[in-house]
């Protein structure tokens, strides 16, 4: 098939100098391999499991079962969720009128936290705007106001793959997230209680429009470059498909063109998990118990598709955290108390809602023409009567429910229009991108299976058939899976480099 076509390019210059050494050695010698692994960009093979008492419990003769501890949340006394927390080191952009969204719901207005980096030119043209994947904040990199680390810190900054001393460099946390900028857990203006689940539900555009609203304050009318990964990669895409005279370039890593039913599943069992939490009391937990085992569950699903086999293999193999000890149900492999170590640092850093809404805008993601003319007609309607009259906001967001289980849902359970055909989708695609003509580079890795190189080839695919002759198409084989692009600074941040200071 046509888009199965597209060579990888090798990029030999790209590929770690770190990581080949080790997975030649892997086969050799692991130890030594680890080593090598464990000089480079992985931490720490050390375990800590955070589940109170059990690394202290005496040894035990049977099979030990995670206790399922529920945690009060007493806002005198911890813990307490630290994404409530942040509370410096960001500016906020204020959008004091009613913000119609993609799926018929409406802000009646909404705040967006960004951070910028660099310096503005006097023409207003080098700004980077950086967009999260599904649990980022705006803090990429630190600053003077935010000292911390951020999760982008070493590909940002002076000479860096996104250079502070060339461009102005934006991340915003996204609408719908939890640090700073308007989400579930914030207060809903209209009842002065926390939205919980009554907030709207959310697209991938909707949370770009918001940042074109932020760039328009900012009087910046177009990028130099948007660039992303993960559900970032999708708002990049987006960005350059239906913002497109705004988008100078774009990169787009480990995204998709549109969720596949694969990666909808993985999330769908995620959500599933977070919701069957007794405590999760419909998202109503705010002053309550938080659902931290259903979070923990959720986030353990994440992980496994967030990283990959072959590196677990290379890092813990088949070690036991007390291989003298018989066989236990609670975390016993090395590989079990990182997940557990992985989901129960998560669960406090995160908002659950935010994570069933901003995953949700993930899985309805689809920049096919037929799917973005539907939504915008959805949403214009929606704008049509908030400028009929001052008083519209009331009657045009009264819809702003979300349905949790499939008997509340007015459709048939089997349901569904006829599946289309494979040269129908990838039209349709092509038609959603055909105003992406900006310098793409499209960066994909082997070893992820969440959002598999094969949809890495669809967005390049689609993009030169719809004629962009600047498509450049990189995958990796670094083995770090999906997360890959928070952790391969030398063949993710060479490529990001590359594409930002050589494309024209
Ligand atoms: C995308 C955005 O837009 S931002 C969102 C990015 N942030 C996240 O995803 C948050 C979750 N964090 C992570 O997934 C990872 O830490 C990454 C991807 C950021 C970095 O990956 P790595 O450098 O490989 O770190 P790694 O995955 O090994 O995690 C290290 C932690 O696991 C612990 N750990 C490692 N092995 C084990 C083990 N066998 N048992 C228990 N704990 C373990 C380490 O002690 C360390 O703990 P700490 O973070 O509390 O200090
Ligand atoms: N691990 C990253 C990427 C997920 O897509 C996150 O939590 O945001």
């Amino acid at each position: 098939m046509a888009r199965d076509s597209i060579e990888p390019y090798s990029v030999m210059f790209l590929r770690t100098v770190a990581f080949r050494p080790a997975l030649r050695l892997a086969t050799a010698n692991k130890t030594a391999a680890q080593a090598v692994l464990k000089s480079t960009s992985l931490k720490c093979l050390a375990f800590s499991t955070t589940t109170a008492g059990r690394s202290g419990n005496p040894p035990m003769s049977f099979p030990c079962i995670d206790r399922l501890e529920t945690r009060q949340r007493d806002l005198s006394n911890g813990p307490e969720p630290t994404y409530e927390k942040v509370v410096t080191g960001y500016k906020v952009y204020r959008h004091n009128s009613p913000y119609a969204l993609d799926h018929g719901g409406i802000l009646k207005k909404f705040d967006l936290a960004y951070e910028t980096w660099g310096t503005l030119n006097a023409d207003r043209s080098n700004a980077i705007l950086i967009h999260t994947g599904l649990s980022g904040s705006s803090h990429a990199h630190s600053h003077p106001e935010n000292q911390k680390p951020g999760w982008w810190e070493k590909f940002i900054g002076s000479g860096k793959a996104i250079d502070t001393d060339k461009f102005f460099v934006i991340c915003t946390n996204v609408l719908g997230g939890c640090y700073g900028s308007t989400g579930p857990g914030s207060i809903d203006p209209e009842t002065n209680a926390r939205y919980a689940t009554t907030f709207p539900l959310l697209s991938v555009n909707d949370m770009v429009r918001a940042q074109f609203l932020l760039l328009d304050s900012l009087k910046i009318d177009k990028l130099y470059a948007s660039v992303g990964a993960s559900m970032g990669g999708m708002q990049a895409l987006c960005a350059a498909a239906l913002h497109s005279e705004r988008v100078g370039r774009t990169i787009s890593i480990s995204a998709c063109a549109r969720s596949h039913p694969y990666s909808i599943a993985l999330r769908f069992a995620q959500r599933q998990a977070l919701m069957s939490d007794p405590n999760f009391n419909r998202g109503f937990y705010y002053d309550g118990v938080l659902p931290h085992v259903g979070m923990k569950l959720a986030r353990s699903i994440a992980t496994v598709t967030y990283r990959s086999g072959p590196e677990w293999e290379l890092r813990f193999g088949r070690r036991r955290r007390a291989p003298d000890q018989p066989p236990m149900l609670c975390a016993d492999f090395l590989i079990e108390t990182y997940l557990d170590h992985q989901s129960e640092s998560f669960c406090l850093n995160y908002d659950a809602n935010s994570l069933l809404y901003v995953s949700k805008a993930m899985d309805m993601f689809d920049i096919s023409h037929s799917v973005t003319k539907k939504l915008h007609a959805q949403r214009e309607k929606t704008e049509n009567i908030l400028r009929s009259n001052d008083n519209a906001y009331a009657a045009a967001g009264a819809s702003n429910t979300v349905c949790m289980n499939v008997n509340e849902s007015p459709q048939s359970a089997t349901g569904s229009s006829e599946m289309e055909s494979n040269e129908q989708i990838v039209e349709d695609l092509v038609a959603g991108v055909k105003n992406a003509m900006q310098p793409t580079l499209v960066l994909g890795v082997q070893s992820d299976i969440l959002f598999p190189v094969t949809q890495q080839k669809e967005i390049a695919n689609i993009l030169r058939k719809a004629g962009n002759k600047n498509v450049t198409y990189y995958e990796l084989d670094a083995m770090y899976g999906h997360d890959t692009f928070l952790i391969d600074l030398v063949n993710v941040g060479a490529a990001i480099k590359g594409h930002l200071e050589n494309s024209v």
